[in-house]
């Protein structure tokens, strides 16, 4: 099945994305401090919100820092078990040269098994291409990030393309022309901090699938997020508002629930 299709049924019902991006420093009652309770805690956070999620968005950085790769597998395979229908995608925005990229696609696809990945474009598009070979899976290209930073390079106008369009608008371009040669298999990573531009973004790419960080702790507006993007295809992520909501061993897990049931109600009723 086209990972386009399988994100179209995952978001009937819901456009959160419960993203683990586990830190023990902030782990609850004893499990702080604790590495190897990384995968307890994911798992704790997955059964809570699962009926909940449309997808799961494990970041890569927090389980390799702490040597917990072996967890992050853990992670994944108890999705499976638990929510076979919600998409797994992994935020490693990789990018390098052809031969290595092949790898890092054998590292999402293969080792992980992830549905998708997060990748930079940067390198350009030759870097993007071996991950295309897998068909069944998608990629989510940076394009517009959350970041205050991303203004550096991202709104840039392109002196020698026609038109003058800034970077971000490129990228929306050609993720909804060249690049889109199995529909939705290339989405496009837009934050939810600039509402503006995720519209922009919509109208050069009206039907690829977005991936919208920013909702929670940096503050993005979860409506002005749904009314920017319209009907397209989204995924609304939001990590530690939901993974730190509680700080007790008890009840951590349904005050994680709470946090994500209140934005995937925010979410649907403004769609
Ligand atoms: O533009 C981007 C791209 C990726 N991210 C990632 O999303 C989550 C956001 O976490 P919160 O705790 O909800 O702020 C995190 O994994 C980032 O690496 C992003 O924030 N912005």
């Amino acid at each position: 099945m086209r990972f386009a299709d399988r994100l179209n049924a995952a978001t009937r019902d819901s456009l959160l994305c419960v993203g683990l991006d586990p830190d023990p420093s902030k782990f609850p009652g004893d499990w702080q401090g604790d590495a190897r309770r990384i995968a307890d805690f994911c798992c704790a956070i997955v059964d809570a919100t699962a009926d909940l999620a449309a997808a799961f968005k494990p970041q890569i950085a927090y389980f390799a820092a702490a040597g917990a790769e072996d967890q992050l597998l853990r992670v994944i395979r108890h999705i499976r078990a638990k929510a076979p229908q919600v998409p797994v995608v992994l935020d490693a925005k990789r990018g390098d040269i052809g031969a290595t990229a092949t790898l890092y696609a054998r590292e999402a696809f293969e080792r992980f098994e992830a549905d998708a990945v997060t990748l930079s474009p940067y390198m350009g598009f030759d870097t993007i291409e071996p991950f295309l070979a897998w068909q069944d899976r998608g990629v989510f290209v940076l394009c517009r990030t959350s970041n205050p930073g991303g203004d550096d390079f991202q709104m840039q106008r392109l002196a020698d393309v026609d038109g003058q369009p800034r970077l971000f608008e490129e990228l929306a371009r050609r993720a909804q022309t060249e690049w889109n040669r199995i529909e939705g298999q290339v989405g496009l990573v837009v934050g939810a901090t600039y509402p503006r531009e995720l519209a922009r973004v919509r109208e050069l790419a009206p039907t690829v699938p977005l991936l919208v960080p920013g909702v929670g702790a940096q503050g993005g507006d979860a409506v002005a997020t749904v009314q920017a993007n319209g009907a397209g295809p989204m995924l609304v992520n939001s990590s530690r508002a939901i993974l730190y909501a509680g700080r007790s061993l008890a009840d951590f897990a349904q005050q994680a629930r709470a946090v994500a049931l209140a934005t995937r109600d925010q979410l649907q009723a403004a769609r």
